[in-house]
């Protein structure tokens, strides 16, 4: 037994010293030099294991030499060799053997013999599986799996190792624990960073990517993790950190998060990315609970005015929805030099300063305008401080227009294609809230008051509606309101916004359906709010601070109810500001809404970037009620068009009842030649084909002629018989339904006429009133009508005449109408006119006519004036 386990292990040895041997030893790139050569008779010793002792030890003695110019590490490998030739060490030598053989055989097992330099051929994998083997090896540089290095002991293998790392180090290479990847995105890294410390990068790509793996909860994420290093994004993944809090990383993390970017991407690009963010949106709609705030970050590009005052880009966007935030500290800032820390921040989409604006409308608008036309509501609003870039997103330039203007086009094309002509309208209405008062951007005036509407919410009363037919319409009143809206410059912004602007349609449409027509309404709402600002970064103490003040008094209020909403607050403090009353059910009602943080990427708007960031963070966490399709019964508002709606539906019945008698008259042939059975009665055989006349009953069947028919015996028959009562079912619903909407068309015709008298009294009262206003005014200026009575030359008649209808200004006698200051010149007219004639029929007819273009005494002059003295 001991022979032959001997004999095994000889062969072994044999292998391993061969191993070793002719092949040079490489130590960080440096050719080591071979094994010597084991002699033959070593072997051959080894197989009379007792008289070999002595001669073992003489021929290992002499090799000991050769021995002594390898490196301690070889040497240990030898003295566990020369344990073999002593029988009395065999067995430990043996145990020692067993084990390296485990190792080799383990790490055979585990792919490829193990790695051979500085990480070349290591698949990450593989890294799991070998854990163990890794454990007993952590940190091995060349050829830190191989056998030969296996063959050292761990305390030689540990000093190997930190000696190859060291030189890895000062070569700028790798640790032979990177994989190609790894190496690949550590070069990037420099390439993108410049000269920096790799491996510190590569460290933190390692921490992120433990952190990463420890924040996702399942296994499948955490398989997704691994995989979003190579910039592939797994739907559960993109789902969980568009949720995730922002977190402060270390700038490796952003390097790595660099040069994840600068991998080429598997997952296809845009389309992909698409793809996954459908489902971060179907992942939004949790099971009935609402409906998440989707979150997109807008970077704009660095301005010219940025570059020349030598500003730096703070702000990275990675993957198309990460954003890393680097905070640069100033070069005389040595205290804080060495710290400089970012932060990192994920959501739903994140769109690069090289964004269009057409992408940025496909992302985070296009389908809210679909939902609009399913009649539900939906409400998009730009974030971010002063000239982040929100009115550009928002409505762009006439060659390079926004989202306003995209989902406009966009709606009305849709609706063209859903709807028929004539079956849709879409009313638009355009506001701005400045210095916390409400304006009508179409028809400016008056501020408006909001109100509560248990049905619409709150709304601005008063604020106008103007109904639009086609895309140009809209653009025409767009490009109205915009001229009314508020924009001054600052010196931030040559055309800062100075007003929130929200613009709303309401897309209604008729739609088919079984109960009849419908209509279905879906509101969109779109905000461009003002920015937040420092009052230094504006302008101080002049009429820009104060609207500054009230835009960042909303901005408060809206802050707080983000965090009402996200803490799950029961009160939220909607009516801290008219913007948040505004915003209401867009934050909190029964609407899907997204919002576009604006973002500047120069470290001089570090603060407001942070802030902003950090909101946009905040709202991801808000949900809003489930949303509703929201449709109503079509009912007819004019007369028209209820006749219309009747013609129509007695239209249908006159089918119906032709296809009844269609059906009948192919009932009675039926029963005709069912007529050869005596046992059957005729039904109907005098009824005429093709009339119309219902049947008064709709089981009326001669009797006896149910018994004697058996559905095996006529199948058509039967069938028939059920058809013509469906159709009479049918009919006499139809009917009904008619006489229904003739008796609320009627119901509506009664309540209009008692309105319009109502509104008529009123109109009655308001004229009986503004008399007695009038004849109010006239008494107060009664010594005027005392001086008329006394005017010479005013026949005594006429003056009677005008007292008696003092009442109505516009009816007194003209030459008689004068007031003091026109006394002279009425005086002067009256003297020298001849004396009152008689009055005659001519003369009374004369006089009419003169009365009837007699101006009125409100258009005088001098009347307005008497009217204040009075
Ligand atoms: N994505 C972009 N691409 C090109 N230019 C942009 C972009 N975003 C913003 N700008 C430019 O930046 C400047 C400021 O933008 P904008 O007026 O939209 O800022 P704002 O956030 O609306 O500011 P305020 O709140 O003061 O109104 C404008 O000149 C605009 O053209």
């Amino acid at each position: 037994m001991h022979v032959l386990e001997a004999a095994v292990d000889r062969r072994q040895v044999e292998e391993l010293i061969k191993e070793n041997q002719g092949e040079g030893w490489k130590e960080g790139g440096k050719e080591m030099p071979a094994l010597p050569a084991v002699p033959r008779s070593h072997s051959a010793a080894n197989s009379s294991p007792l008289p070999q002792q002595a001669a073992s030890r003489g021929r290992t003695g002499g090799g000991r030499e050769n021995v002594e110019s390898c490196s301690s590490k070889r040497r240990a490998s030898i003295s566990n060799l020369e344990l073999l030739a002593r029988p009395e060490e065999r067995r430990p030598a043996t145990r020692s053997l067993a084990v390296l053989k485990e190792r080799v055989s383990r790490l055979a097992a585990a792919g490829g013999g193990g790695g051979t330099g500085l990480g070349d051929g290591y698949q990450p994998s593989l890294r799991e599986t070998t854990s163990s083997i890794k454990a007993q090896a952590p940190r091995g540089g060349g050829g830190n799996n191989s056998p030969s290095f296996l063959l050292l002991s761990p305390t030689l293998q540990a000093k190997k190792t930190a000696v190859i790392n060291q030189r890895s180090l000062r070569r700028g290479g790798g640790t032979g624990t990177t994989t190609p990847q790894e190496n690949e995105e550590a070069s990037n890294v420099k390439r993108a960073r410049g000269a920096y410390n790799w491996v510190k990068e590569v460290e933190g790509m390692r921490r992120q990517e433990r952190l990463a793996a420890a924040e996702l909860e399942t296994p499948k994420a955490s398989a997704a993790a691994a995989a979003g290093r190579g910039g592939i994004l797994t739907r559960s993944r993109l789902a969980q950190t568009a949720r995730a809090p922002a977190r402060t990383y270390s700038l490796a993390a952003e390097a790595a998060a660099a040069a994840a970017a600068a991998l080429p991407t598997p997952s296809g690009g845009g389309r992909k990315f698409a793809e996954e963010l459908e489902t971060v949106r179907e992942d939004a709609v949790g099971g009935g609970v609402g409906t998440r705030i989707m979150v997109y970050v807008r970077l704009r590009p660095m301005s010219k005015k940025e570059k020349e005052s030598g500003s730096r880009s703070c702000v990275r966007v990675v993957n198309k929805r990460d954003v890393y935030l680097t905070e640069f500290a100033l070069e005389t800032d040595y205290l804080r030099l060495k710290r400089l820390r970012g932060r990192h921040f994920a959501f739903d989409a994140a769109f690069p300063d090289n964004t269009a604006q057409q992408e940025v409308y496909n992302i985070s608008t296009a389908e809210l305008v679909e939902g609009v036309l399913q009649g539900k509501n939906g409400s998009v609003f730009c974030y971010g401080a002063t000239g982040a870039g929100k009115t550009h997103t928002m409505l762009g330039t006439v060659q390079n227009p926004g989202v306003m203007v995209l989902a406009l086009k966009d709606l009305f094309a849709k609706i063209k294609k859903h709807s028929r002509d004539g079956d849709h309208v879409v009313r638009l209405s355009y506001l701005e809230v400045y210095n916390e008062s409400v304006r009508d951007l179409l028809s400016p005036g008056r501020p408006l008051v909001l109100r509560e509407d248990s049905k619409q919410g709150i709304v601005a009363a008063g604020l106008t509606q103007y109904q639009a037919y086609t895309a140009d319409e809209v653009m025409t009143l767009l490009q109205r309101g915009n001229l009314n809206r508020t924009t001054e410059p600052t010196r931030i912004n040559e055309t800062s916004s100075r007003s929130h602007a929200i613009l709303q349609a309401i897309a209604e449409y008729k739609v088919p359906q079984e109960t009849g027509m419908v209509v279905r309404a879906g509101k969109l709402s779109l905000i461009d709010l003002a920015g937040s600002e420092r009052a230094l970064a504006t302008d101080q103490r002049t009429l820009r601070s104060v609207e500054g003040a009230s835009i960042n008094r909303s901005l408060l209020a809206l802050s707080s109810c983000i965090n009402a909403l996200c803490e799950g607050k029961k009160h939220i403090p909607f009516r801290n500001s008219k913007l948040t009353q505004l915003l209401k059910d867009s934050l909190g009602g029964s609407c899907r809404t997204a919002m576009i943080a604006n973002i500047s990427p120069s470290n001089f708007s570090f603060g407001e970037t942070q802030n902003t960031l950090h909101w946009a963070d905040r709202a991801k966490e808000i949900r809003t009620k489930v949303c509703e399709t929201q449709e109503e019964l079509s009912v007819p508002d004019s007369m028209e068009d209820k006749t219309k709606l009747l013609h129509q539906m007695q239209k249908e019945n006159q089918e119906l009842r032709i296809q009844l008698a269609r059906l009948q008259h192919k009932f009675v042939t039926a029963q005709q030649t069912a007529a050869a059975s005596p046992s059957v009665i005729t039904l109907g055989s005098d009824r005429t084909p093709g009339s119309s006349a219902p049947l008064a009953n709709p089981t009326m069947k001669t009797p006896g002629l149910h018994s004697s028919l058996s559905e095996q015996e006529f199948p058509e028959r039967v069938t028939a018989e059920r058809t013509i009562r469906d159709l009479q079912r049918t009919i006499q619903l139809l009917e009904m339904e008619a006489e229904r909407a003739k008796q609320d068309s009627q119901s509506r015709e009664e309540k209009l006429s008692a309105s319009m008298a109502a509104l008529e009294k009123a109109h009655i009262l308001e004229l009986k009133h503004k008399d007695e206003l009038i004849h109010k005014l006239y008494q107060r200026s009664s010594p005027l009508s005392d001086s008329r009575k006394t005017v010479p030359g005013c026949s005594p008649s006429i003056s009677t005449n005008s007292t008696s209808v003092a009442a109505s200004p516009a009816k007194v006698v003209p030459g008689c109408k004068n007031s003091t200051r026109k006394r002279s010149f009425w005086d002067i007219t009256n003297m020298n006119s001849p004396p009152a004639a008689p009055v005659t029929r001519a003369s009374r007819r004369l006089s009419t006519a003169a009365a009837n273009y007699a101006p009125s005494l409100l258009l005088q002059p001098g009347f307005s004036r008497r009217q204040s003295q009075g």
